[in-house]
């Protein structure tokens, strides 16, 4: 039995962690951390959950309180940073699917893990969908060195581009060497038309109402162009690659940064 706690549990991720954990028989949901006083009990998010798990508000008494193997972290960059190192220094190891952390802190938390003999997986996408796309699209870079990225999400996203925005641009670049692209004298007549750059490769970010997770990788070349798409419809679509998570850092020491490194 995998004992796990969850943060972010009023969430919209969060909540779908939840009822991943409740419906898995290997899982006891051992606890959960909230935000603001506003949901009291499980029962109010998961009404078909009858469940006395209890919530807590600050993550220091989860932590006090609390014994458990994985904390799936589902908030926002700033707290999830917080809590993965907490996680890690108490060697309970973090499931994240927070976006939003640099590559220094990434770093940070992968030494950390280390010192603890810790596992870990930070995912900026645990949709195996999203993942092919990534890895077609690293593929693909080493014949179509000119590409772009749109991602697009709902509108109640705090970060951009999006996580996985930034991990498929960190993985074409590893194939991909560093050029500006468009023309060499291009202006941007409104700030930011031709989106963020990483080492020359643009990204784009949009947010409508509606949307979930989708993104377009572009790619471009004398007389062809190639275009790789992953759409989200539901959020159920990252829960399989939660579950692949917990149950791979609960055996492999170190942090992993990318979903793509534990699948086959
Ligand atoms: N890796 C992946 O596959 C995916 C990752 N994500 C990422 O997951 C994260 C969560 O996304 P989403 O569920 O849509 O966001 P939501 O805004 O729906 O949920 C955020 C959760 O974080 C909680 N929270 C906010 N501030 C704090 C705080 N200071 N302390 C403790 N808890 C806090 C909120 O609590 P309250 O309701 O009380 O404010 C809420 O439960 C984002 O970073 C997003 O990018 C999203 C989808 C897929
Ligand atoms: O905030 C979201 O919704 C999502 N965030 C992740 C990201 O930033 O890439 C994963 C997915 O795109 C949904």
């Amino acid at each position: 039995m995998i004992k796990i706690a969850v943060t972010g549990y009023t969430g919209r991720m969060g909540s779908e962690a939840v009822k991943l954990v409740l419906n898995d028989e290997a899982y006891e949901l051992v606890a959960v951390l909230g935000h603001s006083a506003k949901h009291q009990n499980l029962n109010e998010i998961n009404a078909y959950a009858e469940t006395d798990v209890p919530v807590y508000h600050e993550i220091e008494t989860l932590f006090a309180k609390e014994q458990f193997d994985v904390l799936i972290e589902l908030t926002t960059p700033e707290v999830g940073y917080k809590h993965t190192k907490l996680a890690l220094s108490h060697r309970v190891a973090p499931v994240v699917g927070t976006t939003g952390f640099t590559p220094a802190q990434i770093e940070e938390l992968q030494a950390l893990a280390l010192a603890n003999e810790t596992g870990g997986l930070i995912a900026p996408n645990f949709a195996v969908g999203a993942v092919l796309m990534m890895k077609f699209a690293q593929m693909a870079a080493k014949y179509f060195p000119d590409v772009e990225i749109t991602e697009l999400h709902h509108d109640r996203k705090l970060d951009a581009p999006s996580g996985t925005a930034v991990k498929t641009a960190e993985m074409i670049a590893e194939v991909r060497p560093a050029h500006e692209q468009g023309h060499p004298d291009e202006t941007e007549t409104m700030p930011g038309a031709r989106g963020a750059n990483y080492e020359g490769l643009r990204i784009h970010s949009v947010r409508l109402p509606g949307l979930i997770a989708h993104q377009e990788v572009l790619f471009g070349a004398s007389g062809q162009g190639l275009t790789i798409r992953h759409d989200s419809y539901d959020r159920a679509s990252f829960m399989s690659g939660v579950k692949l998570g917990v149950d791979y850092v609960t055996v492999h020491p170190g942090l992993v940064y990318g979903l793509d490194n534990i699948l086959d």
